[in-house]
């Protein structure tokens, strides 16, 4: 099981499906180009380079075929690995995505903000589009944690994933996949709106959707129920128990 991450973030915004999914499943994740501890080719990104990237590194560690779970940004490299590598791949869980992620002028302000203000002008407004208050009040240093990785990201590998997701869009190529996805969407994102992970399990051959509380990294507002939903579609054949026990 591949676990990809989202834009500002690093593999550790996983730690807590890793530690309860480590007996069941082998698990790799990784930091994408210009995030966490992975280097940083000159921006701007594309999506096909992000996917390329995941292809060259399961190549490098010699894995064949693996099920992949990605959010946001990860998602939507997700979309592009089961359309343009599908032979290796199982499954897909697609969390908090969508075939195109907000819009070309969202995406080009966000970048010059970026260039110009650096990553800790953004971090507050991160910070609600990320997490419910809830989350906030019972886990501030998860959170904390989690947003320092945010501010540490480089901010030619921030920019770069920007322009990709400037320029990504799935919509046409969804009907052609026909992997098992599980779509995952966090009830209160403002950012990938439920309806539109919807859609992407509408839109694949064989796709199934759920929304669990929270915001827009979703994985980490109620651990126990993300990694009970994912096991239980990694391990049946698709086939998902909801609420997952
Ligand atoms: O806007 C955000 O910070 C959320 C987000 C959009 C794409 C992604 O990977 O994260």
């Amino acid at each position: 099981m591949i676990f990809s991450n989202s834009l500002g973030t690093d593999l550790h915004m996983w730690d807590l499906q890793v530690a309860a999914l480590s007996q069941d499943f082998r698990i790799l994740r990784y930091d994408n180009r210009g995030h966490g501890r992975s280097s940083s080719p000159a921006s701007p990104f594309k999506l096909a380079e992000l996917g390329a990237d995941l292809i060259a590194l399961m190549d490098h560690l010699g894995i064949d075929r693996a099920s992949f779970c990605g959010l946001s940004i990860g998602g939507l490299i997700g979309q592009w690995l089961a359309v343009h590598a599908s032979n290796r791949f199982e499954r897909f869980v697609l969390c908090a995505t969508a075939p195109r992620i907000g819009s070309f002028e969202s995406w080009q302000h966000r970048m010059d903000t970026v260039i110009h203000g650096g990553l800790n002008v953004i971090v507050e407004a991160t910070r609600e589009r990320w997490f419910t208050q809830q989350l906030c009040m019972q886990e501030p240093e998860l959170v904390d944690r989690i947003l320092a990785s945010f501010s540490n990201t480089s901010i030619e590998g921030y920019v770069g994933c920007c322009a990709a997701l400037r320029d990504a869009d799935m919509t046409p190529s969804l009907g052609n996949i026909e992997h098992p996805v599980l779509a995952v969407s966090g009830q209160d994102d403002p950012v990938c709106r439920p309806s539109e992970l919807d859609e992407i399990a509408k839109a694949v051959v064989n796709g199934r959707h759920f929304s669990l509380p929270g915001k827009h990294i979703v994985n980490l507002e109620g651990p126990g129920q993300f990694n009970r939903l994912i096991t239980s579609f990694i391990k049946t054949d698709g086939r998902v128990e909801f609420p997952p026990k």
